[in-house]
C-alpha cells in the first residue's frame, strides 16, 4: 500500500462500532480502522497531529504488547499505525456516509488527524482449493463476559446467579438500544458443553443485536436488523450457504432443509471455537478445570439437565479460553476495584508526577504487561497494588468487549491444508482461520462510569423482575414455552 497515492474509489466501507469505522481495500486483503469523535466535538478535540498518531500508536502497542502476550499469538493481529493523506481521508468520509448506518451517526469519522491502523482483513482466508468457487465466509461473534463475578466485594447476590449480559438486556430494551431481546447467555457458549454452545450459537442467530455477524466473501450478508422478519432472513441465509454444507444436494427448499443448513454452520462454529492447535499436535486436548463464578446463569432459557449434565471444560488453548482467562483479571468486580480506583486518584493528586511512571495512559510496553501479570495477590495497602488491579481491570474490560472472527473456506477432496475442520468424515472440509479483533485499551477515567452503569444494570433487573413478581427462572421458563413459535433447532 503505498500511502501517498491513496484513492478512496479503491476502498469501501466495511462496518463500525462504537469508537471505529473500518473500510476494506477492494484487491487488497486490508482494512483501515479509523477513529470517531462525538459529531457535536468532532472539530474541538484539540488534538494536534503527534497527539492523535500517538493514540493510534498506544492502541497498537496495547494490542502488541499486552493483549497479543495475553490472548496468544497466532489470535492477534496488531496492526500498524499509518499516517494518510488528508484530502484522501475526506473524500473517503464523504463516500462512507451513506452506506452508514443511522444509529452509529452520532459520531463522526476522524478527517483531522489522517491517522488509522492499517490491519489484515481478517474476514478474508485464501481457498485452499485451486479452482474452489466458493467465497471465503466469515463469522463475527462478540462473545462478552463469560463468568459470574466470584469476588466477595459483589454486594448484591443476584450478581452470582445472572450473568451481566442477560441482566442488561433488560436495561437495554428499556432505554430503546433493541427492540427484542436476546436469549443468547455468554455462559452457555464459554461453558465448552457443546450442547449449552449449540442452543447460544442458535439464539445468536435468532436475534443477532452486536453480537454477531456473517460476512461472505468479505460481503456483511447476516447480521441485526430491527424490523427485519427473522424466520425470511435466516431462510435467505441458508440459501447463501448451502452450497457450503449441502454442495451436492440439488434447491434447497422449505423450512426443515433450512434448519439443516443452520445446523451445520452452528456445529462448524462450535468446532472452531474449541479448536486448540495444541491439541491437534497432541491428539488429547489439554483441560483447563472449570473455574469459580463460572456454573450457569440462572437467566440462561436452558434446560436444568442440560445445565446438570456434567462438568464440561474448555480445551486450554481455544479462543474462548484464552478470553475468559484475560476476563477473569478482573476479579475483584467493579465494587472492589472502584476504592483502588479512588486510592489511585488519591495519590494521583499529591503526586501527579507520578502518572508516567505508573503508567497510567500508557506507553504499553513490556513493562506495562509485567505490572498486569506481577501484581500481588494481596492487598498490603501499597499503591503499586491498586495499579496493578486497575491494569488488570482494564484488561479485562478489553477482553470483556474483543470479538472472534471465524474465517472458513471450503476445501475440495484431497486438499486439506491444516488447520482444518472436518466435523464429519462424510461431511465438507474446511480451513479455517481463528482472529480476535477490537482490543483497544479502555480509559483508566473510565471508571467511575463502569461503577455506575454496573449498580444501574443491577438494580434496573431487580426491579424489572420484582415488577412481573416473578424469580428470574419463571421468566425465562415462560419464555421457552413460547421457543415452539420460533426457530427451534436439534441440538447434537
Ligand atoms: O459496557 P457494555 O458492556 O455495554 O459494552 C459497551 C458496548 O456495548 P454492548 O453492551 O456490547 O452493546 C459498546 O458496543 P456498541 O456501541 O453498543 O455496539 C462498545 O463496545 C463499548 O466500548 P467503547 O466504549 O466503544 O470502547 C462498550 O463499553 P465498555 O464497557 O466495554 O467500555
Ligand atoms: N481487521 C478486520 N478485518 C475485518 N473486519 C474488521 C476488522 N476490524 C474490524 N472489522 C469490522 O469492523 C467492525 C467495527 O470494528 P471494531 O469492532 O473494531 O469497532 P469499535 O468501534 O472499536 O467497536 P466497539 O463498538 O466494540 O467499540 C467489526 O465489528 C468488524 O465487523
Amino acid at each position: 500500500m503505498e500511502l501517498d497515492k491513496m484513492d478512496e474509489n479503491d476502498w469501501k466501507y466495511h462496518g463500525e462500532g462504537n469508537k471505529s469505522l473500518v473500510v476494506s481495500h477492494g484487491q487488497h486483503s486490508r482494512v483501515l480502522r479509523l477513529l470517531k469523535y462525538p459529531a457535536e466535538n468532532a472539530e474541538n478535540t484539540h488534538q494536534t497531529a503527534e497527539q492523535a498518531f500517538r493514540h493510534i500508536q498506544n492502541i497498537v502497542d496495547f494490542n502488541k504488547n499486552v493483549m497479543k502476550p495475553l490472548l496468544g499469538e497466532k489470535y492477534v493481529h496488531h496492526g500498524e499505525a499509518v499516517k494518510l493523506p488528508l484530502d484522501f481521508v475526506r473524500q473517503l468520509s464523504l463516500k462512507v456516509q451513506q452506506e452508514r448506518p443511522e444509529s452509529r451517526c452520532d459520531k463522526v469519522m476522524d478527517t483531522f488527524s489522517g491517522c488509522a491502523v492499517c490491519l489484515p482483513n481478517l474476514t478474508q482466508i485464501s481457498a485452499c482449493h485451486i479452482g474452489e468457487h466458493r467465497p471465503p465466509l466469515c463469522i463475527e461473534i462478540k462473545p462478552k463476559c463469560g463468568f459470574l463475578p466470584f469476588s466477595r466485594h459483589a454486594s448484591k447476590e443476584v450478581k452470582r446467579k445472572v450473568c451481566r449480559f442477560c441482566m442488561h438486556q433488560h436495561f437495554k430494551l428499556a432505554n430503546g438500544k433493541w427492540k427484542r431481546m436476546s436469549r443468547y447467555c455468554p455462559l452457555d457458549l464459554f461453558s465448552g458443553n457443546k450442547q449449552r454452545m449449540y442452543v447460544a450459537i442458535k439464539h445468536l442467530l435468532e436475534e443477532p443485536q452486536n453480537n454477531f455477524k456473517i460476512f461472505k466473501n468479505g460481503v456483511l450478508i447476516y447480521s441485526c436488523k430491527d424490523d427485519a422478519d427473522r424466520q425470511q432472513d435466516l431462510n435467505e441465509l441458508a440459501q447463501h450457504l448451502k452450497p457450503y454444507f449441502f454442495p451436492t444436494n440439488g434447491l434447497i427448499n422449505g423450512h426443515q432443509s433450512s434448519k439443516a443448513v443452520l445446523n451445520e454452520l452452528i456445529q462448524v462454529i462450535i468446532s472452531a471455537l474449541l479448536s486448540s492447535w495444541d491439541s491437534g499436535r497432541t491428539g488429547e486436548p489439554r483441560k483447563v478445570l472449570p473455574s469459580e463464578g463460572r456454573a450457569h446463569c440462572e437467566a440462561s432459557p436452558l434446560h436444568r439437565d442440560m445445565l446438570r449434565n456434567g462438568n464440561h471444560y474448555l480445551p486450554k488453548d481455544c479462543v474462548l479460553s484464552k478470553i475468559l482467562q484475560a476476563q477473569m483479571l478482573d476479579n475483584l468486580d467493579i465494587e472492589g476495584l472502584y476504592p483502588l480506583y479512588k486510592r489511585v486518584e488519591q495519590y494521583l493528586e499529591e503526586f501527579p508526577k507520578e502518572r508516567n511512571r505508573l503508567q497510567i495512559d500508557g506507553p504499553y510496553n513490556e513493562n506495562f504487561l509485567e505490572k498486569v501479570k506481577n501484581c500481588p495477590s494481596e492487598d498490603d495497602g501499597s499503591i503499586e497494588y491498586a495499579v496493578g488491579k486497575v491494569h488488570q481491570y482494564r484488561v479485562a474490560m478489553t477482553a470483556k468487549d474483543c470479538s472472534v472472527m471465524i474465517a472458513l473456506a471450503p476445501c475440495g477432496e484431497g486438499e486439506l491444508l491444516e488447520p482444518s475442520l472436518e466435523i464429519q468424515p462424510s461431511k465438507p472440509r474446511f480451513t479455517y482461520s481463528v482472529s480476535i479483533l477490537d482490543l483497544d485499551p479502555k480509559p483508566y477515567e473510565s471508571i467511575p462510569h463502569q461503577y455506575k452503569l454496573d449498580s444501574k444494570i443491577v438494580n434496573y433487573y431487580l426491579r424489572s423482575i420484582q415488577s412481573k413478581q416473578e424469580p428470574p427462572k419463571l421468566n425465562r421458563t415462560l419464555d421457552r414455552d413460547r421457543e415452539d413459535c420460533t426457530l427451534v433447532f436439534h441440538p447434537v
